[in-house]
């Protein structure tokens, strides 16, 4: 492994070049005439897909992403085209299927405004670089924005004569020259027999989404994109942010979850924190995917009961439906008044702790902190009320459901307003309608009752 390799100028494969263009539209998988031999064509069975997969595909190791790949139709629709894109001021190199370029907007928005001064770069230790907090952050806030320096397809059928190695380097050269010092600084984990440009496309790219074409296949091509950025931000199983990815903009944001104190180190998640709860899953598939051994907080835990523990809490977290988190509240509702408010929130309350503990803030989150704020409500609880549904429209805030924060904010102004207020008073003097659609639908706030 080789941390901060910044290669040489006498070994740098990337020569001064004084007069490379902007654009340049060279096909690489061209009509049949002209097209460089096929080094294999795309084979049928199952078995045979996965073993020409290992020599004509990768980037992405991600097995969900090459299962659902259908490489033959993939190889007959890929027309891919290295390209610089101007963004703004930002020159942006790129390695697209055609089509997918031609989805892209002529004239891209200008993208949102982060807070200013919230946040430094600095290092973090033995995990090298990191992202700090310089003060307090609130949740939801927008914390950085940033366009890309290099995009590329996740999956890459190798069959118009050139390496992968070599791919990559053409996407490298493409970059301006005072960029591409920064880039190559990324590299922060190279195996010995991995290229530099694949050592950093693998331990930095970021997936991001962009339009696709309506052609078998390119759902799963999946893309990623690096930015110089947003990835000095390190991981962690209980991230304190996430990043969107815009193509309008063709900015990447990244936005706060939870409070965040100032010196703290700001985090988000490399993997998918709902698939792999245990810790062992975690770090297995950071090691595979990233070549790293996870050493955040959750994964730091020395005690073995502790693990097993936050091993367990996760399941638990993991395993809780919609039908689940809702059932108490509903069943309350519908007991008309008889079973036990209390116990409804205590139920909420020790779920939301959970999840605070592992840092893990699922669609479920939503639905319990939704609940709180109803039940609160219910009991005409005014501050706790205010509390939880002020949780729920930061939600809202960094879902981007601008209406649905504006009524949670008018419910916070004047909660007598809010359709539950008041019910625990009235469900147990008067008989309750029976629970139609509707009534059940108001357990839940709109946002919220809408999964994303
Ligand atoms: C995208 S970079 C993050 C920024 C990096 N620290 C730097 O100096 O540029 C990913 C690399 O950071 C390190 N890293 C990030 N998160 C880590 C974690 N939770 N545990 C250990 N190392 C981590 C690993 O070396 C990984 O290859």
């Amino acid at each position: 492994m080789r941390r901060g390799y910044l290669l040489g100028k006498r070994d740098s494969p990337y020569p001064t070049r004084n007069t490379k263009p902007d654009r340049d539209d060279r096909r690489l998988f061209t009509d049949e005439h002209d097209a460089p031999p096929t080094v294999s064509a795309p084979p049928y069975t199952v078995k045979e897909l996965r073993e020409w997969g290992k020599g004509n595909i990768r980037l992405s190791d991600d097995p969900s992403m090459s299962a659902k790949v259908n490489l033959h139709d993939l190889g007959l629709f890929q027309r891919l085209v290295f390209r610089n894109i101007r963004v703004g001021t930002v020159q942006v190199s790129v390695l697209l299927d055609s089509a997918v370029l031609s989805l892209l907007p002529t004239r891209f928005s200008s993208p949102p405004t982060p807070l200013e001064n919230a946040i430094e770069f600095r290092s973090a230790g033995a995990n090298g670089m990191g992202v700090f907090a310089t003060r307090d952050i609130r949740p939801a806030a927008l914390i950085h924005v940033e366009h890309p320096t290099t995009v590329t397809q996740n999956t890459l059928v190798l069959n118009f004569g050139m390496t992968r190695v070599e791919v990559y380097r053409e996407l490298f050269q493409r970059v301006p020259e005072q960029t591409l010092p920064s880039l190559l600084d990324l590299c922060n984990s190279q195996p010995d027999e991995m290229a530099i440009e694949e050592a950093i496309l693998r331990s930095n790219a970021i997936a991001i989404k962009l339009p696709s074409p309506a052609v078998p296949g390119s759902l799963a091509m999946g893309h990623n994109a690096i930015f110089l950025r947003t990835s000095r931000l390190n991981h962690s199983c209980s991230p304190n942010a996430f990043h969107r990815f815009d193509p309008q903009t063709f900015a990447l944001t990244v936005h706060t979850i939870c409070p965040i104190a100032k010196g703290e180190e700001i985090v988000h998640s490399y993997i998918d924190l709902t698939s792999a709860t245990t810790r062992e899953a975690r770090r297995s598939l950071l090691r595979d995917l990233c070549h790293f051994e996870c050493t955040c907080n959750r994964c730091a835990l020395s005690d073995p009961a502790a693990v097993l523990q936050s091993d367990e809490r996760r399941q638990k977290i993991h395993d809780m439906t919609r039908e689940t988190v809702l059932a108490p509240l509903e069943a309350w509702y519908r007991g008309h008044g008889r079973a036990d408010l209390k116990t409804v929130i205590a139920f909420h309350l020790a779920a939301v702790e959970e999840m605070r503990i592992e840092g893990l803030y699922h669609y479920q989150y939503q639905l319990h902190i939704s609940q709180l704020a109803v039940c609160y409500a219910a009991i005409e609880d005014i501050r706790s009320f205010r509390l939880w549904m002020g949780r729920a429209r930061d939600i809202a805030v960094r879902n981007l459901a601008a209406d649905e924060a504006a009524d949670m904010l008018r419910f916070i102004v004047y909660p007598e307003t809010f359709s539950a207020w008041g019910w625990a008073r009235k469900n147990t003097s008067t008989v309750s309608p029976p629970p139609t659609e509707t009534s059940t639908t108001c357990l839940v706030p709109r946002m919220i009752n809408s999964k994303a």
